[in-house]
């Protein structure tokens, strides 16, 4: 066989769910890789023969391999900071108070609609490097710091040149309904749907016009957009061909979940307040349901997704950094595998899933990474670890030895 690279002396959880292992995993396995696809992968016993002279072999000493993880669900372009609301946090004040004092997502869009994309940029590359560190190969990152055309625009094209700069695929979300800003305030809903105008009849158009986002997201929340105007902006985005993804059920129940099963999302995301008739209809649409442990963790909060409703009713659970300056200041994927077990009381293995094949699902990518298969692409993580359980039991002593992204090894 001619093959570009192959790996020995490996484990691999290729998280394929047709398998019956656990992790779908092959024990003293063998992978081969071949213009930048997994041409061959099983037990080294049955490794077909190859021109030993002209391919380069890695040993992975016994480690594992498991698909590149994928963070389905960051913020990760924005300036400034919010360490003094943590403070305020600290001396009682809630979340949604902050908000409504104006403070919250709002005083970070101050600070983005100063910055000029070198400086968003530089910023957010320090923040993908470290995601990049842990084993992340595909990120998606939303905009939503801008709330206004030039400064959403200008966030969503910092978003892609990431992706043109680093060997981390970047998957852009349009989040113009993150926040009402500051100039429609103060009007009632009047003046969020005349926000709302503004993200559907000029903010989307211009989006598109540009091909600067995959998807579009809205925060479905009392704080932010009800039913009406959620479902305003996520039929525009529709109709102009983008996927859809909602924040949803995290404060309060607003139906938001179901809106979005309605719609065809490919996620809805928190879902804390989410309850049977809402997983029922994500179950029903084939949504993906996205946890964010950084937030209940940063934010204290009490109110545990119904994980137990999700598994029941098979939706794929998915788990994310939420990586943000407000309620997820967290730019790790690893922890949140720990937060996902300990937190909320998922396996090792449905973490693992909820950050590779499942979050491939949720960013309409499962037909190209999240699962090592032939055919799919060879990006793959080699891990010092004994079993897969070990990126979900610990954290801190980094595992990660090797990321090949594209069949392109990635120097750590
Ligand atoms: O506080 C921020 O800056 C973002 C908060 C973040 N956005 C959202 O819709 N929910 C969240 O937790
Ligand atoms: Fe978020």
């Amino acid at each position: 066989m001619s093959w570009d690279q192959v790996w020995i002396d490996i484990n691999i959880a290729t998280m394929d769910p047709s398998k019956s292992e656990a992790y779908g995993a092959i024990t003293d396995a063998a992978l081969a890789v071949k213009d930048g696809k997994i041409a061959w992968l099983g037990k080294r016993a049955d490794l077909p023969e190859f021109d030993v002279l002209a391919t380069p072999v890695h040993r992975g000493h016994g480690g594992w391999l498991t698909p590149g993880l994928i963070d389905a669900h960051t913020h990760l372009v924005f300036a400034g900071n919010r360490a003094n609301e943590f403070e305020l946090r600290l001396q009682g004040a809630s979340y949604e108070e902050i908000a409504r004092a104006g403070g919250g997502i709002v005083s970070t869009v101050k600070a983005c609609r100063e910055a000029d994309e070198a400086e968003l940029f530089d910023l957010a590359r320090r923040r993908l490097n470290a995601l990049a560190k842990e084993g992340v190969t595909t990120v998606e990152i939303k905009s939503g710091y801008g709330l206004d055309l030039d400064t959403e625009l200008k966030l969503l094209r910092v978003a892609r040149e990431l992706g043109k700069h680093h060997h981390v695929d970047v998957v852009t979300t349009f989040l113009g309904a993150h926040a009402v800003p500051p100039e429609f305030k103060g009007q009632g809903d009047a003046g969020t749907d005349a926000y709302v105008d503004l993200v559907v009849n000029e903010m989307l158009p211009a989006v598109v016009a540009e091909n600067l986002a995959d998807a579009a997201d809205v925060f479905c929340e009392n704080i932010a957009f009800n039913l009406g105007q959620t479902e305003r902006v996520l039929s525009a985005a529709k109709a102009l061909g983008l996927d859809i993804k909602l924040h949803a059920e995290q404060l309060s129940n607003l139906g938001g979940s179901e809106l979005a099963a309605r719609l065809g999302a490919k996620s809805v995301d928190h879902i804390e307040y989410l309850d049977e008739a809402g997983v029922k209809a994500i179950a029903q649409s084939g949504t993906c349901a996205v946890l964010l442990p950084g937030a209940f963790y940063f934010l204290r909060e009490t109110k545990l997704p119904p994980i137990d409703l999700l598994r029941q009713h098979g939706v794929p659970m998915v788990l994310a950094s939420d990586f943000n300056p407000g309620s997820s200041p967290i730019c790790s994927t690893l922890l949140m595998l720990n937060m996902g077990c300990t937190l909320f009381r998922l396996t090792p293995e449905e973490a693992l899933a909820g950050v590779t094949r499942n979050a491939a699902r949720a960013l309409g990518r499962e037909q190209r990474v999240g699962v090592l298969r032939e055919g799919m692409d060879a990006d793959f993580c080699l891990w010092r670890i004994s079993t897969p359980a070990e990126l979900a039991y610990s954290y801190g002593v980094n595992p990660l030895v090797d990321v090949v992204k594209g069949g392109k090894l990635i120097h750590q």
